[in-house]
């Protein structure tokens, strides 16, 4: 009856630095699936936290509820705490949420729009119109990116015309933009090639000195890379939280152990 203990034993430790974001007890479900169990975690500010585990653990599932946008598609339960607020609660405003956590998904998905209105098109919904400012948080966040260099000789062009690398850079600008400071990364590099994916893992490096960070990756060299800490989700249960070097080099869940030796998955 081995399947009946897997979720028995967990190991999940706090960061002893502040949180940008908590969960407490959440629960997803999918009608009658409940794809994700009691995910208590906490997500230190200006880190990278990792979510690995096997294909349909719950990963994206937990990750897309950070900033609601299960909201549509199942039920969630639980507290999701930012700065001292229930992101969860009912009569939170959800573009409010959106406008502080965002989301990068796994296929860059940038507007059919120009590069320089990619970036300035959620500004201008948020009220900004002087000229001078938008075209400072143009700069900004597209240098912020690493794609300023790429990119400033004709902002006007259409953002469609970017290799898959750079319209992921821009999806990632766009974020900075609106100077959101929780980024949700939902495998950003798992399309790229390496030297793509290499320019993200080094722009994330920048960016997490302002930002906290936390994506989703199968790519486990990727995790050791980039992130501090890593948490590992298994059939809809996060089994294990700790410091990546933790996690990847003395696991204490076998499920764990198994997981990134390769053992499964
Ligand atoms: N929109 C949805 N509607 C119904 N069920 C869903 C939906 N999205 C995910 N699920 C279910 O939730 C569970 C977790 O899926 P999820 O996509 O979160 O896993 P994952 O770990 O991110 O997988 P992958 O690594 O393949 O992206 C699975 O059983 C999946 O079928």
């Amino acid at each position: 009856m081995e399947n009946n203990n897997i979720f028995a034993k967990t190991h999940l430790v706090t960061p002893q630095e502040p949180p940008a974001i908590t969960t407490d007890n959440l629960q997803v479900y999918y009608g009658d699936n409940h794809a994700m169990h009691d995910a208590s975690l906490s997500f230190p500010e200006h880190q990278i936290t990792a979510l690995i585990g096997a294909s349909g653990s719950g990963k994206s599932t937990y990750l897309r509820s950070l900033n609601r946008m299960n909201d549509d598609l199942a039920t969630v339960k639980g507290k999701i705490m930012y700065h001292g607020i229930d992101i969860n609660a009912s009569d939170v405003n959800v573009y409010e949420i959106r406008r502080h956590i965002g989301m990068v998904f796994q296929l860059p998905n940038p507007f059919a729009k120009s590069i320089r209105e990619n970036l300035t098109f959620a500004l201008k919904a948020y009220g900004i119109k002087k000229k001078s400012e938008l075209d400072e948080r143009v700069e900004t966040s597209l240098k912020e990116a690493a794609l300023w260099d790429e990119v400033k000789d004709n902002l006007n062009r259409s953002a469609l015309s970017l290799s898959g690398g750079q319209a992921q850079r821009l999806c990632i600008a766009r974020s900075l933009a609106i100077k959101q400071d929780v980024l949700l990364l939902d495998e950003p590099a798992s399309a790229l090639d390496p030297i793509s994916t290499a320019k993200i893992e080094a722009t994330l490096l920048k960016l997490v000195k302002k930002y906290t960070i936390i994506i989703v990756t199968h790519n486990m060299q990727q995790a050791s890379r980039i992130s501090k800490y890593t948490a590992f989700f298994h059939l809809g249960h996060v089994l294990e939280f700790d410091t990546t070097s933790h996690i990847f080099q003395e696991p204490q869940v076998p499920v764990t152990r198994d997981y990134v030796l390769g053992n499964f998955g």
